[in-house]
């Protein structure tokens, strides 16, 4: 049984007091909520990492980056190391977001390489893959996402150390979504692929990432094969993101 995962990316923004308040507000209502049947994950900017940290330390609450490095550690000026990611606290990371993919050119060598790294690390990576809205105009959104998660899944990937995160580009933070039944269908050929790719293939949890909003969230959080979302905008309001999770209840 998968248990439904609800991330929070952050994405740049965030400033100490405000970041401090948003985090401790949502660890106050998973404490306060006792026995959920979700998990919670978030991902501020690395400059909120230990804050964040520190203010969800009594609460389930997971904190992860939103990238990392390829290699442990380096000249790599600006960059972040999964180790030191694990070294500040996080459990997880983002890699081969889109906006990372399109905003730094990452292909998805460099992502298989950066969900090695953080296994190395003994983080959990979280494999972002998605289509351009020209590509899914063209008929070719199941064969680029096929290809995506071929050649971003590094070897040693098991259901443990990987998360999968579907977040069709143009839905990012538009108001836009795909309907259920492409969301289905996506998702389900995505876990067909993680069967020759990843160890456990049915343990994986895929994620559902773009214009996640309360208002859609039961819709998209309850199809087969979708395993929780990946917020963006709305993770940025407590109120919100939480009423996202409660859909999971
Ligand atoms: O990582 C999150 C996604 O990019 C979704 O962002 P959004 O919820 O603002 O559309």
């Amino acid at each position: 049984m998968r248990r439904k995962f609800i991330v929070g990316n952050w994405k740049m923004h965030g400033l100490r007091e405000g970041g401090t308040a948003l985090a401790s507000d949502l660890a106050g209502r998973m404490l306060g909520a006792g026995d959920v049947a979700f998990d919670m994950l978030l991902c501020p900017p690395a400059t909120l990492i230990h804050t964040v940290v520190q203010a969800v330390s009594d609460a389930p609450v997971s904190v992860g980056g939103q990238d990392c490095h390829g290699k442990d550690s380096g000249a790599h000026t600006g960059d972040i190391g999964a180790p030191m990611l694990a070294d500040a606290g996080c459990r997880y990371v983002i890699v081969g977001h889109s906006e990372r993919r399109q905003g730094h050119g990452e292909q998805s060598v460099e992502v298989r390489a950066k969900a090695a790294a953080a296994h190395r690390a003994g983080l959990i990576a979280i494999v972002c893959v998605g289509e351009t809205e020209a590509e899914r105009d063209a008929g070719r959104a199941m064969d680029v996402i096929a290809r995506m998660v071929d050649d971003s899944m590094p070897e040693g990937a098991t259901a443990a150390n990987t998360v999968v995160a579907y977040e069709p580009v143009w839905a990012i933070g538009t108001g836009r979504t795909p309907t259920p039944r492409d969301v289905a269908a996506m998702h389900s050929m995505i876990r067909g692929r993680l069967a020759t790719l990843v160890d456990q293939p049915d343990a994986v949890r895929i994620l559902y990432g773009g214009s996640v909003k309360p208002d859609n969230a039961a819709s998209l959080l309850h199809i087969d094969d979708v395993d929780g979302a990946l917020v963006g905008g709305a993770s940025l309001k407590a109120d919100e993101f939480w009423a996202i999770a409660e859909t999971c209840r």
